[in-house]
C-alpha cells in the first residue's frame, strides 16, 4: 500500500492539466467525436487493469472526465500520480 502524499508533494507531482479536488485528482479530456471518447475510456480502463488501480471514468458527449484517488488509503498516493502520468503519455501518443 502506498503512503498518502502531503499537500506539497501533490502540488509538486501533479501532471500538467490535472487538478486536485479534495482527495481526488481530476482531468477532463475533450473530444469532438463521442466514440473517440469512448475508445479513450477503454484505453484508460486497460491501463487501470494493468496497474490494478482504477479511476472513476465519466464519458460525456463533450469529453471524458478521469477522477483518481486511492480508496484503501483514503486519499491521494503515488499510485494516483503514476496513473495520471500513464494516461497522459498514452493520450499524447
Ligand atoms: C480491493 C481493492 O478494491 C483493490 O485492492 C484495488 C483495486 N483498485 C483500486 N483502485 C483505486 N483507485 N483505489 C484502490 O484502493 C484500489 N484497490
Amino acid at each position: 500500500m502506498a503512503d498518502l502524499l502531503s499537500d506539497e508533494e501533490i502540488e509538486t507531482e501533479l501532471p500538467d492539466h490535472w487538478e486536485r479536488e479534495d482527495d481526488e485528482i481530476v482531468r477532463v479530456y475533450e473530444f469532438d467525436d463521442y466514440l473517440r471518447g469512448v475508445n479513450f475510456a477503454q484505453m484508460v480502463g486497460e491501463i487501470a487493469e494493468a496497474q490494478f488501480h482504477h479511476p472513476e471514468i465519466i464519458i460525456r458527449y463533450s469529453g471524458v472526465e478521469i477522477r483518481l484517488t486511492s480508496h484503501e488509503e483514503g486519499g491521494i498516493t503515488e499510485d494516483d500520480i503514476e496513473m495520471a502520468d500513464l494516461i497522459e503519455s498514452e493520450r499524447g501518443a
